[in-house]
């Protein structure tokens, strides 16, 4: 891990604020407008994240005494009839990133499916969709309600981080049984990561994620949509992006908030940060399914650099959650571009997430 980068980036942060306020002596700008643009650039405001510092610090270097399993733990609670696509994108995203392990949840129908597109996950067909128990009286259900979550219960302990809602649907008593499993977790401080259906689920139940510091919500522009209604009782203001999304996690109880767009924004509450980095103009599907992937990997190695070495720099001072949610929004949108490079009008979600680790590589080498 890299301690120096830390002061380097609050060093060139520090430069771009002399240079401002310099450029700005030239001009009759009064003293109320300098001051705020210094506010913006020093995260009063919004500040762009210096993502590749971020991604360089959190990454952990390639330890030949670690062993398998400390890199990372990842399980995606998703896939159902419709959608199988969605939680193996985010599954092997993690892996393709450096975890060690990645597990599926999902119903029985789907896990064949996920299974043979790749060996590399460990699919658990555990999830059941009311179609498929529809004779079934109440007292039926409790207990296969039941039986999901003691299921969940024998492999939760071991999960460094869950990716809730990738390809989940939104099947009542599906939905149900995930509440359960996200309480669960949440009494064993497992960090979450929200998405898709998942965002759907919690949007009608907040306080299944409200004042957990561990979650991350990773809405996009329909999620976000609905999110803001719910929770602020309002339409989305385009004129106060920034203090929207402060209000929106506050109220959420500090939760951590990834609104995806054309820059990513990040907050938790108490500043907003974005990523800008370039990316493609491609917007297949699947995106976001890297993303919630790449999170929950970045998030639990920030957790980690955290608690060991270099608690002074600015980096490790800031939320492990918020550095998760920059470094997989900055190292989605470089693979992106990589991919569209080579792929152009065709570039698939499949392209990027086979440049992840070329991209990571250019910031964080192995060797
Ligand atoms: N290859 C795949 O398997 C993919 C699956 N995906 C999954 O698809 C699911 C939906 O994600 P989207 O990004 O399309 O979600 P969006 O919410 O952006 O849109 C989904 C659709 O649902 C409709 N909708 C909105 N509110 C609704 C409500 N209250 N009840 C029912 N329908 C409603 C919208 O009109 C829209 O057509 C997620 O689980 C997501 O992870 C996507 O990730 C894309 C790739
Ligand atoms: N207009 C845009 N310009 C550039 N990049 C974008 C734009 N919109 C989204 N992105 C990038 O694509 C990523 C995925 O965002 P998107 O809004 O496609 O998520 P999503 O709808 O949840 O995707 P999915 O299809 O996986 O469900 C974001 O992290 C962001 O970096
Ligand atoms: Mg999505």
């Amino acid at each position: 891990m890299n301690s120096g980068f830390s002061s380097l980036a609050s060093s060139a942060v520090l430069r771009r604020q002399q240079f401002l306020i310099r450029s700005l002596k030239g001009y009759s700008v009064s003293d109320k407008i300098r001051m705020e643009a210094v506010k913006c650039l020093s995260g009063g405001a919004s500040l762009e994240a210096n993502a590749e510092s971020v991604l360089r610090t959190i990454t952990p270097s390639l330890d030949p005494t670690r062993h398998k399993g400390q890199a990372g733990k990842i399980a995606v609670i998703g896939g159902c009839r419709e959608y199988t696509g969605a939680p193996y994108f985010a599954a092997i995203s993690a892996l393709k990133i450096g975890a060690d392990l990645s597990h599926v949840f999902c119903t029985e129908g789907a896990a064949t499916v996920i299974k043979s597109y790749s060996p590399e996950l460990i699919v658990h067909p555990i999830l059941e969709e009311s179609y498929n128990i529809s004779g079934v009286n109440d007292e039926g259900k409790r207990d296969i309600s039941k039986k999901i979550l003691s299921e969940f219960d024998k492999w939760m302990e071991r999960f460094d981080c869950l990716v809730v809602g990738p390809g989940l649907g939104r099947d009542p008593f599906l939905l149900e049984c995930v509440s359960k499993i996200m309480t669960r977790a949440r009494q064993s401080n497992v960090p979450i990561v929200v998405d898709g259906d998942g965002l759907f689920l919690v949007t009608n139940s907040i306080e299944l994620v409200s004042g957990y510091r561990l979650a991350v919500l990773t809405p996009n522009v329909n999620e976000y949509k609905r999110l803001v209604q719910k929770v602020l009782g309002c339409d989305v203001n385009d004129q106060n992006t920034h203090g929207e999304l402060l209000s929106l996690s506050k109220q959420i109880g500090n939760v951590t908030i990834l609104r995806k767009g054309k820059s990513d924004l990040i907050s938790d509450g108490e500043k907003v940060q974005s990523v800008s980095i370039y990316g493609s103009p491609r917007r297949c599907g699947g995106q976001g399914d890297i993303l919630s992937g790449s999170v929950a990997v970045f998030l639990f190695w920030a957790r980690q650099c955290n608690s060991a070495a270099e608690r002074e720099s600015t980096i490790s001072r800031t939320n492990p959650t918020v550095l998760g949610c920059i470094a997989g929004s900055a190292l989605l949108r470089k693979a992106a571009a990589l991919a569209f490079e080579h792929k152009k009008r065709s570039t698939l979600t499949t392209d990027i997430i086979e440049h992840l680790g070329q991209s990571l590589e250019a910031i964080s080498p192995a060797s």
